[in-house]
């Protein structure tokens, strides 16, 4: 119980509902404890009528007295059953969207290290299925154990009161069918979570086979994916029926086990009965439902156990990604204008999953106002140079300084909300078009938005789809090509209007016309603003106030164009060879 310690903070939060849900709880049960002994008495009342001791008139009324107490009190057990619901399970709703709004909020805290570590599978579960595990905790368990508890506390004293050999007879079954239950939820608990891991796999690899659809037809796979699928959905359904098997067992248990407490107080209690030991039959009837009252609770002890052991594991699993620590935390509270000069120096950094050292020992400047182009090989350490300036990793050795101070000791709030990053791949959400704009700038206006559409040479290609800016995008929509989302991208990052621009390879999938379009107007909006520029190609550089070179992690060249064309080396011959293309 250790890990469930977690969740006393919303207990207290909402100890008022629960201790409602209590009381309402015990009143449910002390109303449903009436209708056992009205039976036993109706039948005594006819048993009187038959030895003569009643006259039938007095009879009747006696017996349509108790119907209707009977009646009363059942109604009244159902409807503070109900209210039981609202109160206890509502409340369990409300601490699984808490841990749910928790858990999510601490993951967005979490730095990419961490989203590295742990798969996208696991980062679900842990917020849906444990979260969900822990609910049945938090009010099913609280709910049938308050109700067991009250049944136990009231019920077995007045049993054993009322007949006692009667009663310890027919409670002779129950213990062994709480400690079947609680076997047979746990065999039914790890079966049914191997059944969804397989339901996962399987999930998981149709997705992939959707999502690849065009490289598998291409290659004709189909033959192979299908007998993959197949052995896979085999595999399941053999997980499956195991698991039916022990499900099978559930009821017909219980109703053996109730079926014998049954025996035992018609042959105990008949017993007694001729040996004059109790005086009315009806005591046979009131105790035969007394036993089917308490066989659910008493099966419900084992099933019990096994969620609180479930809710005990789940949280353990949450509890370990809310202690995790963001590995780039902001370290200064006060917020900070930023105006956007950069300076690497000695910068070294390694990436921690892999060990590959992206960067050696690189320093350069790049003044407020600047544009700096990177190029170089593939791998070369371009990407990783943005990704520090965005602090999305901190260095390993050296320092980045953001306006002369260390990247560290600026906010990392101020840092961020000053940086207009395109990445490599560029991420659209499944939303519309204006919206994936408008995402670094919640309030801009229509104009806004068309201008930065038009300043990326999108805007007659969204114009040109039915919905126009309205249109939907990814899987409940339509797919932008690669050009198009890459300018999506920008404009989104324009509409930000921040004090530094990266843009890392964002014009790969556009063609060269379109090109110089586009960056003629990004030389115009990013005036005054500090613009690094990853590119392959030379026509992306040009232009630069200054380009950087890189190999393996090192600065091998760097200088304007007309300084880099004048020297030997990988940009003379790059520029070389894209001219010749482009002359092709
Ligand atoms: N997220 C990461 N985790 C681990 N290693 C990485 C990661 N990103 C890059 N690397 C490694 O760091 C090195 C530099 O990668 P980087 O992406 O900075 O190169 P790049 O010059 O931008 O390449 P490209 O032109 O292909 O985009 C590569 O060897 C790469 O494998």
């Amino acid at each position: 119980m250790k890990e469930l310690r977690h969740l006393n903070k919303y207990f207290k939060k909402y100890w008022l509902k629960l201790l409602l849900g209590i009381i309402i709880t015990i009143i449910a049960r002390v109303f449903q404890l009436v209708m056992p002994s009205y039976v036993k008495n109706s039948i005594e009342v006819v048993e009187n009528y038959v030895s003569n001791q009643l006259e039938e008139s007095a009879a009747r009324d006696l017996l349509l007295e108790y119907i209707l107490i009977i009646v009363g009190a059942a109604l009244l057990s159902g409807f503070f059953t109900f209210l039981m619901r609202q109160t206890i399970i509502n409340v369990s709703r409300y601490i699984e969207y808490d841990l749910k709004n928790e858990v999510f909020d601490h993951y967005q805290l979490l730095s990419l290290n961490f989203y590295k570590k742990n798969r996208t599978g696991d980062l679900m579960n842990r917020i849906s299925e444990d979260v969900s595990q822990v609910r049945l905790y938090a009010g099913p368990a609280i709910m049938y154990g308050m109700q067991t508890l009250t049944l136990f506390v009231c019920l077995i004293p007045l049993m054993f009161i009322k007949a006692p050999t009667i009663a310890f007879y027919s409670l002779l079954p129950l213990p062994v069918l709480s400690i079947l239950i609680y076997q047979i939820s746990r065999i039914i608990h790890k079966r049914s979570t191997k059944v969804q891991e397989y339901l996962s796999t399987l999930s998981t690899f149709a997705q992939e086979s959707f999502s690849g659809v065009s490289v598998i037809k291409a290659y004709t796979l189909e033959p192979q994916i299908n007998s993959e699928v197949r052995a896979l959905a085999l595999e399941g359904k053999d997980k499956s029926m195991d698991l039916a098997k022990v499900n099978a067992w559930f009821f017909p248990l219980m109703i053996l086990l109730i079926g014998i407490s049954n025996i035992f107080v018609i042959y105990v209690g008949g017993k007694q009965y001729l040996d004059g030991q109790i005086e009315s039959v009806g005591t046979i009837a009131e105790f035969i439902l007394y036993v089917n009252m308490l066989t659910w609770p008493v099966a419900i002890v084992g099933w019990l156990t096994s969620i609180v052991q479930r809710a005990e594991a789940s949280q353990k699993r949450i509890n370990e990604f809310l202690k995790e620590e963001p590995s780039i935390k902001s370290e200064v509270a006060q917020k900070t204008q930023i105006s956007g000069k950069i300076e690497f120096r000695d910068v070294t950094f390694t990436y921690e999953d892999t060990e590959i050292t992206a960067l050696h020992g690189i320093s350069f400047t790049v003044e407020q106002g600047e544009t700096v182009a990177i190029l170089g090989k593939t791998g070369s350490g371009k990407s990783t140079i943005l990704e520090l300036i965005a602090r999305l990793y901190d260095t390993s050795s050296g320092t980045i300084l953001i306006d002369d101070v260390p990247i560290k000791e600026i906010n990392l709030e101020s840092l961020r909300s000053m940086i207009g990053a395109v990445p490599q791949d560029a991420f659209l959400f499944s939303d519309t078009i204006r919206n994936n704009i408008k995402f670094g700038k919640e309030e801009a206006t229509e104009e806004e938005i068309e201008e930065v559409a038009r300043m990326s040479v999108v805007h007659d290609n969204i114009v040109g789809f039915t919905n126009g800016y309205d249109t939907i995008l990814g899987e409940r929509g339509i797919t932008l090509s690669g050009g198009q989302k890459q300018r999506v991208s920008i404009a989104r990052a324009l509409l930000k209007d921040p004090q530094i621009y990266l843009f890392d390879d964002c014009l790969s999938a556009v063609d060269t016309e379109t090109e110089e379009e586009i960056l003629n107007n990004l030389k115009r909006a990013s005036e005054n603003r500090t613009t690094l520029i990853v590119s392959h190609r030379v026509s992306s550089a040009k232009n630069a106030d200054k380009i950087i070179v890189l190999e393996g992690g090192k600065i091998l060249q760097q200088g304007t164009h007309n300084q880099l064309v004048a020297q030997e080396g990988y940009y003379k011959d790059l520029y070389i060879n894209q001219l010749s293309e482009k002359e092709n």
